[in-house]
């Protein structure tokens, strides 16, 4: 194992990810940002300086769990101080598991200006993958607005509430194209791109050989999309899920909600004179955005942007949830690998609602929308103990209680804040349920993908209606393959049951992976263990209140 080290500096540009100019936050220069390669158990040292004018950063390591180094973690006012601008913060992490995974901003709504980069980890030397390939195409997934992420935060926290919409561009690899498409000839109205060049929106080819097999590592970093991938004529092998081996199942289409990410393994095995569409299309929401496209070019086939004759392949209908529940319920953990415990030590029920607070709108949980403090969780609960902010005197509910209608809008749609933090105790084993629900409008409920810091979580189950507990819930339950990941999705009306082992010292963010929906209140904070945290670095612990305790000469406890 080795100390990979990079140099970093976050500045925002100009910059053209679908042929339309716009500001965004890059990284030495680039968008998306560089991608990082390690071997497991390598350390990640990312000496970061923020060349924002105006505002702090934080870089979180997506599915990265931070064992020991909690205050890595990258979340603003949970683990961290943000890093004001000119400021340099070193984030030194080991990366302890293969897999393809990536990195991006985790302040205010930064990752959905563009905050973000691949960060892939091959096994260590003398180690093998449990399937074989010849070579590798990365595939970052992202959607971009034409308004500025102010624009959308200061929207979203208006009364009444405006809405961000629906993204106007998909990305591939950070590259998009709003004013014209690269299947005109098969799309009403659009107009041809003409292609290639250097410019930021040139499509995104990718050269493969016949007769091979590609991994295709895929994530996805959308602020809203839940997206489809398919590949004309080809099929698709999923092996990898967040950095986990699956057991190898193979579709024409895979869901990729915010938050996930996939190996999935290609044979170029068609006709090699001709070129192949990508197609990456919106689900789960009525929707506005143009599918982005790429090719697969056959080489030696050498017209890199000759066209395919035939359509794109359809994205599956965007309410076809039927067909997103077979594809999530055939990911399944690899055979070999370990079972979750039998058991569990406590079981947290959470409520996901769409709630009014003050004329405006945001998200609940069991009726408290997360509000982060001033001063950040990791050091405030270190040094200064749970303190409740906010008025709070009690910890969140454990349960949302049985009877809740999850058919229809909330009886009471009115919500209070609350901070969410559940503290656990060390090596518990922690069973949480979330529970989705009718929205505020009648007859809508829509897909929230949950990601965790700090943990994978083995998906127990998922069911229909509202979770009771009995027999025929914990009969939907599998405790004998289920996947370990880090990012599970709640489809309408229904719930998904998540185990886990708190067996890492540190303040974890649990939440909805779609960046309006956190920024609207949509998560809880696990505060696990954190007498056992070692040192924290000051540069983590030097503002609001831990930087008082700091300066009245209260070193580490
Ligand atoms: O949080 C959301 O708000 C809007 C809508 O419900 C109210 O405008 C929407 O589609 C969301 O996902």
């Amino acid at each position: 194992a080795k100390a990979r080290h990079f140099k970093w500096e976050v500045s925002n540009m100009f910059w053209s990810p679908d042929c339309e100019e716009k500001v965004l936050i890059g990284i030495n220069g680039q968008f998306p940002g560089p991608t990082i390669r390690a071997k497991a158990g390598d350390t990640i040292v990312v000496e970061l300086k923020n060349a924002l004018h105006t505002e702090g950063v934080v870089i979180h390591w997506h599915g990265i769990r931070q064992i020991g180094t909690p205050w890595a973690d990258g979340t603003a006012a949970i683990s961290q101080c943000a890093i004001n601008p000119e400021e340099h913060f070193t984030y030194r992490f080991v990366v302890d598991k293969p897999g393809t995974y990536f990195y991006h901003g985790h302040y205010g709504m930064q990752r959905a200006a563009g905050l973000y980069g691949s960060l892939i980890v091959d096994v260590a030397d003398g180690e093998e993958e449990p399937f074989k390939y010849d070579g590798e195409l990365n595939l970052l997934l992202s959607d971009w607005y034409h308004e500025s992420i102010y624009n959308q935060m200061v929207g979203l926290s208006s009364k009444p509430m405006r809405w961000i919409g629906e993204p106007q561009s998909l990305l591939i690899n950070g590259r998009g194209q709003f004013n014209c498409s690269l299947a005109a000839a098969h799309t009403q109205g659009a107009k041809q791109c003409t292609g290639g060049g250097n410019k930021h929106c040139a499509p995104v080819v990718f050269p493969v050989l016949p007769n091979k097999t590609y991994r295709l590592r895929v994530a996805s970093t959308t602020s809203l999309a839940s997206l489809n991938l398919a590949i004309g004529n080809h099929k698709l092998t999923v092996v990898e899920a967040d950095g986990n081996y699956v057991e190898p199942f193979t579709v024409d289409d895979m869901d990729i909600y915010s938050g996930d990410s996939y190996s999935v393994l290609l044979t170029t095995d068609q006709n090699p004179s001709s070129n192949y569409w990508i197609s990456i299309g919106v689900r789960g929401r009525n929707p506005k955005t143009a599918p982005a496209l790429a090719l697969l070019n056959y080489r030696p086939n050498n017209r890199a942007m000759k066209l395919p004759a035939v359509a794109p392949p359809a994205t599956p209908a965007w309410n076809d949830y039927a067909h997103s529940k077979a594809f999530t319920q055939r990911i399944l953990a690899r055979a070999g690998t370990p079972p979750p415990p039998a058991t569990s030590d406590r079981r947290i029920e959470l409520l996901n609602t769409q709630n009014k607070m003050d004329g405006g709108i945001k998200w609940s949980i069991n009726n408290a929308s997360m509000v982060l403090p001033a001063t950040p969780y990791l050091g405030s609960l270190k040094l200064l103990g749970l303190k409740p902010t906010l008025g709070a005197s009690a910890r969140p509910a454990e349960s949302f209680g049985r009877g809740y209608d999850v058919t229809r809008p909330p009886a009471n749609p009115n919500t209070t804040v609350g901070d969410n933090v559940y503290v656990l105790a060390h090596n518990a084993t922690v069973d949480v349920v979330l529970q989705n629900a009718n929205a505020l409008a009648h007859n809508v409920s829509e897909v929230h993908p949950w990601h965790l810091h700090g943990h994978d979580f083995w998906v127990l189950g998922y069911g229909e209606g509202a979770y009771n507990g009995d027999a025929a819930d914990a009969a939907r339950l599998n405790l004998r393959n289920p996947p370990l990941r880090n990012t599970a999705v709640i489809f309408p009306y229904g719930w998904t049951a998540l185990r886990f082992v708190a067996d890492n010292p540190g303040v974890w963010a649990f939440h909805c992976h779609i960046e309006p929906h956190l920024h609207m209140g949509m998560g809880v904070i696990f505060a696990e263990a954190v007498e056992r945290v070692g040192e924290v670095p000051k540069a983590a612990i030097s503002c609001g209140a831990t930087a008082t305790a700091l300066m009245a000469g209260g070193d580490h406890p």
